[in-house]
This record gives C-alpha cells, sequence and structure tokens, in this order.
C-alpha cells in the first residue's frame, strides 16, 4: 500500500496551479506548478517543477479538465505512485453559508454555482476544476477553501454598505478576498514573531488581483476588496473603488447594459485600461509611455490611501507586509508606497529593498516581504479534514 498525496488546485480564467503534497502532520511539498494560456487561441503550456528541476512543455488543452488531464499525465512524476486522498480547491466566493473549508458534494457545488455572477473571473472556472477533479479522483475527499473566510471575523461598519438593511440580510456584504492568501501570511507571522501576530498588521497583496486587509490579533478586521473582488484597489484589468454614480451614468448616457459594464469593469479597467498598455505591472515598469507612468503612479497611490486609513482604523501600526507577485518582486511599488511615510514610522533600507529581503523597514514600524502561499492553507485543510479534525 503506497502512501497518500493531497493535490491543491487554484483555477484562474486562462491558468491552473497545482501542488502536490505528501500527506502528514504538516503537507510535506513534493511537486507544483501550472497549466498556462489555457485558451485556444494561445499555446497553453504545463509547467512543473521538483526540487530543483522546472520543466516546460506544449501541451493540447483549452478547458479546464483538458488542464486537469494534462496534469494528470504526469502522474508519474507528481504522485510517485501515491494515492490521491485528498483535493483541496480554491474557491473565490464562500458568499453567507461557506465560512471554513467545506466537502464538495453536489448540494454544495449547486449552492457555489449560485454565486457565479459575484465572482465572474474566478468562480466559473473553479467549479470546474472541482468536477474535472471529482471525475478524476472519485475516491478522493474534495475540500472548498474559501478566499472570503478568513474575514468573517469583519465587525458589522466593515461588512455593510449604508443601504436598506434587507441588502445586508439578502447577503449583500463587504466579504473581502484572497483570504487564503492572508491566513498564510498571519499564520506565518505567528510562528515566527507571536508579539508582532499579537499587533497591528496590513498586508498588502498585490498581485493580478490585489486588495489589503488590517489585521489585528491575527484575525481580520477590514479588507478591501467588497462584495465581489472589483473593489478597493485597481488591479490588472479590474478597477476597483468606483463612485456607483458612474455606472449609473453608464446605463442612462450610454445605454450599456449588466453584461457590458461588467466587461468594462472586470476585464478593460484598471492597470490595463489607464495605461491603454496591458495589465502586467513588470511590463508597464519597463516602458517609457507616460500613460504606463500614470497607471502605476493611481496604484501606488491607492494603496498610500488605504494604508493610512487601515492604521486609523486599527488604532495604529507595527508592521506592513508586501506579498504577491508585485508584492514580493517589485522594489519600485515597495518604494513609492513608503515614500515619505515617516510620519506612519516607515522608512525603508534601499539595498534589502532591492534585494526583496525579509525585513526591509528602518522605522518604528516593521516593513516586510513575506512570499505568500495559498497551496499550503489548502493542503492543512485537507489535511484537517483527511483526519476527521477539521
Ligand atoms: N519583478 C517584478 N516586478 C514587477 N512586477 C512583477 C514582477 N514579477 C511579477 N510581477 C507582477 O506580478 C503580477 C502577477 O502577480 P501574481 O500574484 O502572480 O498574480 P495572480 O493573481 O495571477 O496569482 C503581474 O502584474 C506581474 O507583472
Ligand atoms: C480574488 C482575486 O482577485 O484573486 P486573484 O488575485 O487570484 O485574481
Ligand atoms: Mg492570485
Amino acid at each position: 500500500m503506497s502512501d497518500a498525496a493531497i493535490l491543491t488546485l487554484n483555477a484562474g480564467s486562462s491558468s491552473v496551479k497545482f501542488a502536490v503534497y505528501a500527506q502528514g502532520d504538516g503537507p510535506a511539498l513534493r511537486a507544483s506548478g501550472q497549466v498556462e494560456n489555457l485558451s485556444p487561441t494561445q499555446q497553453t503550456r504545463l509547467i512543473v517543477e521538483r526540487g530543483g528541476d522546472k520543466q516546460v512543455v506544449g501541451i493540447e488543452a483549452n478547458d479546464h479538465a483538458g488542464a486537469l488531464s494534462a496534469i494528470l499525465g504526469r502522474a508519474d512524476v507528481l504522485f510517485g505512485g501515491s494515492t490521491v486522498a485528498g483535493v483541496g480547491h480554491r474557491v473565490v466566493h464562500g458568499g453567507t453559508d461557506f465560512v471554513a473549508p467545506t466537502e464538495l458534494t453536489p448540494e454544495v457545488i449547486g449552492k457555489l454555482r449560485t454565486l457565479e455572477p459575484l465572482a465572474p473571473l474566478h468562480q466559473p472556472h473553479n467549479l470546474d476544476c472541482v468536477e474535472a477533479a471529482i471525475a478524476a479522483f472519485p475516491d478522493a475527499v474534495q475540500i472548498a477553501c474559501f478566499d472570503t473566510a478568513f474575514h468573517r471575523t469583519h465587525p458589522f461598519v466593515n461588512d455593510t454598505f449604508a443601504l436598506p438593511r434587507k441588502w445586508f440580510d439578502e447577503g449583500v456584504r463587504r466579504y473581502g478576498f484572497h483570504g487564503l492568501s492572508y491566513e498564510y501570511i498571519a499564520s506565518e507571522i505567528a510562528r515566527t514573531e507571536p508579539d508582532l501576530a499579537r499587533g497591528r498588521v496590513v498586508i498588502a497583496h498585490l498581485g493580478n488581483g490585489a486588495s489589503m486587509c488590517a489585521v489585528r490579533d491575527g484575525l481580520s478586521v477590514g479588507s478591501t476588496m467588497g462584495f465581489t473582488a472589483l473593489d478597493g484597489l485597481p488591479m490588472g484589468t479590474r478597477c476597483g473603488q468606483i463612485d456607483p454614480g458612474v455606472l449609473l451614468y453608464m446605463m442612462q448616457h450610454h445605454g450599456m447594459d449588466a453584461d457590458q459594464i461588467a466587461n468594462l469593469l472586470y476585464r478593460e479597467s484598471g492597470l490595463k485600461g489607464l495605461s491603454g498598455l496591458t495589465h502586467d505591472m513588470r511590463t508597464l515598469e519597463q516602458s517609457d509611455d507616460p500613460h504606463a507612468r500614470e497607471a502605476i503612479d493611481y496604484f501606488v497611490f491607492r494603496i498610500r490611501r488605504e494604508l493610512g486609513g487601515m492604521s486609523a482604523v486599527l488604532g495604529g501600526l507595527d508592521a506592513l507586509i508586501f506579498t504577491g507577485g508585485i508584492g514580493e518582486n517589485s522594489a519600485r511599488i515597495r518604494r513609492e508606497v513608503c515614500a515619505g511615510m515617516e510620519w506612519l514610522g516607515i522608512a525603508v533600507d534601499e539595498d534589502n529593498n532591492a534585494d526583496n529581503a525579509r525585513d526591509i523597514g528602518t522605522g518604528r514600524v516593521r516593513v516586510m516581504v513575506v512570499p505568500t502561499n495559498e497551496e499550503l492553507v489548502m493542503a492543512r485543510a485537507v489535511g484537517a479534514a483527511l483526519s476527521g479534525a477539521h
């Protein structure tokens, strides 16, 4: 009888990221990778990393089931004869009903499908991947891990909009997202610096999707994202905070319908819309187009504004932590966010910042760069479900 493995899946609109762990007390990473460029018009690629070795191969796949079968085509490398006992799925929206990791029964999947309009870039792909994984591993336990769950500790004032109460009761609330990432960072800080973990921390998850989370005593007290993953910071293609009057104007004066507005706000706005060039921060940083500069300026401006607001809500600040693809890798964005913030106790060492060092601050407030690990949070949840402890 071979040992057991845990597979984690994080399905995006054009990618499926995965990781394989050996089941144990603390799940041990065996391999990871992704299928990227998952679309009929691009060359889809499978990337597998194991130990120090990285393999990239072109594959034929244009949907999530195809991506999963390409991943399973490397079962020998990934699982090495182990049985896949559990699969953890990142599911972006859990609504009001799902506040902890949950086994994916047909009834649960049905309820989660009803939330697709609230996360159109994520939820349909997350659930397509769930169905493909159930077909591929009918005997494995399938666990949904929700991006919204970490924020369930928000106080009412951060959960509600100023609308008549019936909307809140119906679930129109500020849920907050990127919860798997924030849970990982909070657990990592609790492990390495327990004193800081009891303090006032702002975490900036800056990736293709971007948000910030105010954490006190390890618990989320506020997030920049709201009812959907559109709110708050501008993102690769999403607008971030916007006056709802703009949407009324688009409907009343341009006759735009819901689908057109959704497409504009989710796919054509943010860094892409402002720069007119690309959603990709690395490319914008390399560009000398003034619109690229303005898109970056707006991104930085909104982060600084939210940092000030969250510090006020927390009653001060003990640490600012950067994570996500931009937060972990862009010294320029971190430098610009922190510039002139001495009044808040923030100052940054140029060399440590350039090296993406774990500690880059020189002021009263700790300023840190902590790589996120959403996969490990999922693997832990599956491990707990398998041992009946969740
Ligand atoms: N060295 C870098 N400098 C600036 N931006 C970077 C760098 N490396 C990655 N990024 C940016 O990170 C973003 C992707 O972040 P990531 O967290 O991987 O996204 P996703 O939300 O798809 O998981 C892209 O905008 C990419 O350009
Ligand atoms: C919720 C969200 O925006 O996720 P991502 O950053 O993966 O797009
Ligand atoms: Mg992400």
